[in-house]
């Protein structure tokens, strides 16, 4: 497996962990079963409305940190279950928590961001699997803005990112207008 970051980071890319059969079964099984929510953000001083759907699922002794406050997940449903045993088996560790996320459709995104929470650790490993619509994953340099990379992220794809990729590369999910149907991503994390 080689890297896809040119340097200060590690990330690996998987393009067809789950089969098709298997994606199109979670991602209709998720759709259905996960309590997505739109929440609010605060940003510039005002509520607004997040860009796309989410919901937090872990262990019950990991509780996560949200603008200051402290949520308890929602306990692991048998589908998550599955699918984190398989990347388990892959990133050698063993996930906490996930954050899913869903996109609606091309209009809803991610912006650019690093997941270096402290409660992540030093060298955050973060697992993301996707199922549906692929959207394109951009990363660049936190210093050298010229540095970039792009990955589509297609169905049942898996991407790894560890090392110290999250001290020195922002990722986001960019707007695409042409894409009209929906994607759910769903990244592993291991809170300390
Ligand atoms: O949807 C994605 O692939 C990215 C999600 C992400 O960066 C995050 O949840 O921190
Ligand atoms: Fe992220």
């Amino acid at each position: 497996m080689h890297n896809l970051l040119p340097k200060d980071g590690e990330v690996y890319f998987y393009p067809e962990l789950f089969t098709t059969p298997e994606s199109d079964h979670f991602f209709d099984k998720l759709s259905k079963e996960i309590a997505w929510k739109q929440e609010p953000v605060f940003i510039m001083g005002r509520n607004i409305l997040q860009p796309r759907l989410t919901a937090w699922y872990g262990d019950p002794d990991k509780p996560y940190s949200y603008s200051g406050i402290t949520m308890q997940p929602h306990p692991w449903t048998p589908a998550l279950i599955e699918i984190k045993t398989r990347i388990e088996a892959v990133a050698g560790v063993r996930f906490t928590s996930a954050l899913l996320n869903f996109y609606r459709d091309g209009q809803d995104s991610m912006g650019w961001h690093r997941d270096n929470e402290k409660e992540l650790g030093v060298n955050p490993v973060i697992g993301s699997v996707s199922f549906g619509s692929p959207r394109t994953f951009a990363f660049k340099h936190y210093t050298d803005k010229t540095l970039t990379e792009k990955i589509p992220l297609t169905h049942g794809s898996f991407l790894l990112m560890k090392g110290s990729t999250q001290h020195h590369w922002l990722h986001s999910i960019p707007k695409q207008l042409k894409v009209t149907a929906g994607r759910i991503n769903l990244t592993f994390r291991i809170i300390l």
